[in-house]
């Protein structure tokens, strides 16, 4: 399988560019704005994450293809359920919930997700997903009905991550939740981005320019920022 967009990613990484990919939730989403919205975002934006913890049936579609027509950026499906997978995209990140004890997060939803891949040529990022305590109940611990790392217990998070690495995992995600209070903080990113040799995605609660260079300065390769634009 291609894995141009992967590869894009690694090279980044390699030239010391930092990435910054502007999340899209289809449930917040205007089709008629999208120009508008793709003209608001930051010059720098790198990728368009689209998805959501409880996206209703067809609109992942929908917004992919609304977006296609008025942009090159690539764009990844950041699915909360199977359900949301369409070829119109780029690349799907894989997740599986790793900080979660929910069987059908870690295993059960990608299964189910195999029969739509076969009809698509999305380029499948493996993506060890890890949800971490941002001060507020987040939509992903409802829907997946587990319990966020907490933020004092750095060892487990780095333990996971690795662990997540050698289970074969492309990609880290430290995920404090869509509109956290708090984001993941820097000891944190720097601690997993030091142990593990995959790249790092951080997301959740981070709203301002600062808290974006923060989490790049401790070792992020990637940020993903969402609620700041919707
Ligand atoms: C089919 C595959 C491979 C994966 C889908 C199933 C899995 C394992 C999902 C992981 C857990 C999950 C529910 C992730 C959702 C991530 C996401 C898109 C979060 C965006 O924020 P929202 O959860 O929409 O928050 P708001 O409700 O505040 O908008
Ligand atoms: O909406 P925000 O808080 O920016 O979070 C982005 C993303 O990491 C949520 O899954
Ligand atoms: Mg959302």
């Amino acid at each position: 399988m291609e894995d141009t967009f992967y590869k894009t990613l690694l090279n980044n990484i390699s030239a010391k560019k930092k990435q910054l990919a502007i999340l899209i939730d289809p449930e917040k989403f205007t089709n008629a704005e999208a120009a508008v919205f793709l003209k608001k975002i930051p010059n720098e934006t790198t990728h368009l994450f689209v998805g959501g913890s409880t996206v209703k049936n067809g609109r992942t579609n929908e917004t992919v293809q609304v977006l296609k027509a008025e942009t090159n950026l690539p764009i990844f499906l950041f699915p909360g359920d199977y359900s949301h997978i369409t070829p119109l995209a780029d690349a799907l990140l894989f997740l599986t919930l790793l900080s979660g004890r929910n069987a059908e997060y870690l295993v059960g939803q990608q299964i189910k997700a195999i029969s739509k891949l076969k009809q698509t040529a999305l380029q499948i990022i493996s993506t060890g997903y890890i949800l971490i305590d941002g001060g507020n109940n987040s939509a992903v611990s409802k829907v997946t009905k587990t319990e966020p790392l907490s933020q004092q217990n750095i060892e487990e998070i780095v333990h996971t991550a690795l662990a997540g690495q050698y289970m074969g995992a492309k990609l880290i995600y430290l995920e404090a939740g869509s509109g956290a209070k708090f984001p993941v903080n820097g000891a944190i990113i720097s601690r997993v981005k030091s142990t593990i040799s995959i790249p790092v995605i951080v997301g959740g609660g981070i709203k301002t320019e600062a808290q974006k260079q923060a989490a790049y300065r401790a070792g992020a390769d990637m940020v993903v920022m969402g609620t700041a634009f919707e």
